[in-house]
């Protein structure tokens, strides 16, 4: 056997054995990523392969992300979100080919055994910051084309300007879908099938969730069948892996379920940021992640028909042709 040989029965076998019952969910501080000291880059990594193999979700903090960003661009998405439900739905998501624009209150079901989520939502992919000139977006395929802005003086200008720099100031240009979403609060009687976003995977490679202070809602299901809250800790953003990379690694790192439930009597939100390959990217298990023992568990997908599938599946109940 090769070295290489070996390393790959390592990983499986480690993959294979890891306790998956996690209780909690790891801090990672990222500061030694830019260090010129290899081992404790290596260190770092380790320290998050060990959290995408046995928990698929981890907060990051010292991610050099300035918290006053992903603020304002909540800041300045409240004049959207109080607007008229009528003015809203001009943006509605359906209107447009890629799911890009607004969500309304129950229009998306991200669990089948759900009954809607409780939370609208505005959803943007990548475009540059300077003036807009609505040429936002020049992917091509099933999830191509560009953003919906809102018309409007200069409070819907800033909405489009502060979201974006948080957007650019997260990730690059890859193909990612940013969502600002708000969750009203839940009290009283609940059918327990509506909740603020129902139990699912995320669909991408992963995501960085940035979610308000003081506020607990999210959970995680560890591999027991327990919900673990995943409650807001200041200053750190929520890394979680999604299907693409569970799919790529067949499963050796974890794309986990989780929830979001927002009893706090208050206003909630947040925003997700879907780190996804390239749409035209075919996802199917690495090499090092098959063995005879463990086959590839997923048929090879473009990472563009893939996202789109799920979103056609998420967002079919609210499609104006069957309402
Ligand atoms: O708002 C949250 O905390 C979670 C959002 C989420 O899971 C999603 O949008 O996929
Ligand atoms: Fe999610």
């Amino acid at each position: 056997m090769s070295d290489h040989d070996v390393e790959l029965n390592n990983l499986l076998q480690v993959a294979q054995e890891v306790d998956t019952a996690f209780d909690d969910i790891p801090i990672i501080d990222m500061t030694n990523a830019t260090s010129q000291d290899l081992g404790l880059r290596l260190a770092l990594a380790q320290e998050i392969k060990d959290a995408c193999m046995r928990v698929g979700f981890f907060y990051v903090k010292n991610h050099g992300i300035p918290a006053a960003l992903p603020e304002k661009a909540i800041q300045d998405a409240l004049p959207f979100f109080a607007l008229p439900e009528e003015e809203k739905m001009k943006y509605n998501l359906h209107a447009t080919p890629n799911f890009k624009g607004y969500n309304a209150l129950l229009s998306e079901n991200t669990d089948p055994a759900g009954r809607g989520d409780l939370n609208e939502g505005y959803n943007l992919g990548w475009e540059v910051l300077e003036e807009h000139d609505g040429l936002s977006h020049d992917t091509e395929g099933p999830m191509g084309g560009k953003n919906v802005w809102p018309e409007g003086g200069e409070d819907m200008k800033a909405f489009r300007r502060s979201a974006l720099i948080y957007y650019h100031a997260a990730v690059t240009r890859p193909a990612a879908i940013m969502r600002i979403l708000h969750y009203p609060p839940q009290s009283g009687p609940v059918d327990d099938r509506i909740i603020g976003i129902g139990a699912h995977t995320d669909y991408e490679v992963f995501t960085i969730l940035w979610q308000q202070d003081d506020i607990p809602a999210l959970q995680v299901l560890n591999s027991a069948g327990k919900w673990i809250h995943a409650l807001p800790i200041p200053g750190t953003l929520v890394v979680n892996l999604g299907d693409q990379l569970a799919r790529w690694t067949n499963d050796v790192f974890k794309s986990t379920v989780h929830r979001a439930i927002n009893r706090s009597g208050v206003r909630r939100y947040s925003i997700p940021l879907f780190f996804g390959t390239d749409y035209d990217v075919v996802i199917e298990a690495l090499p090092s992640c098959i063995s005879p023992t463990h086959p590839a568990k997923y048929e090879p997908v473009t990472a563009g028909d893939y996202v789109k599938s799920r979103l056609d599946a998420t967002y079919m109940a609210s499609k104006p042709s069957l309402s």
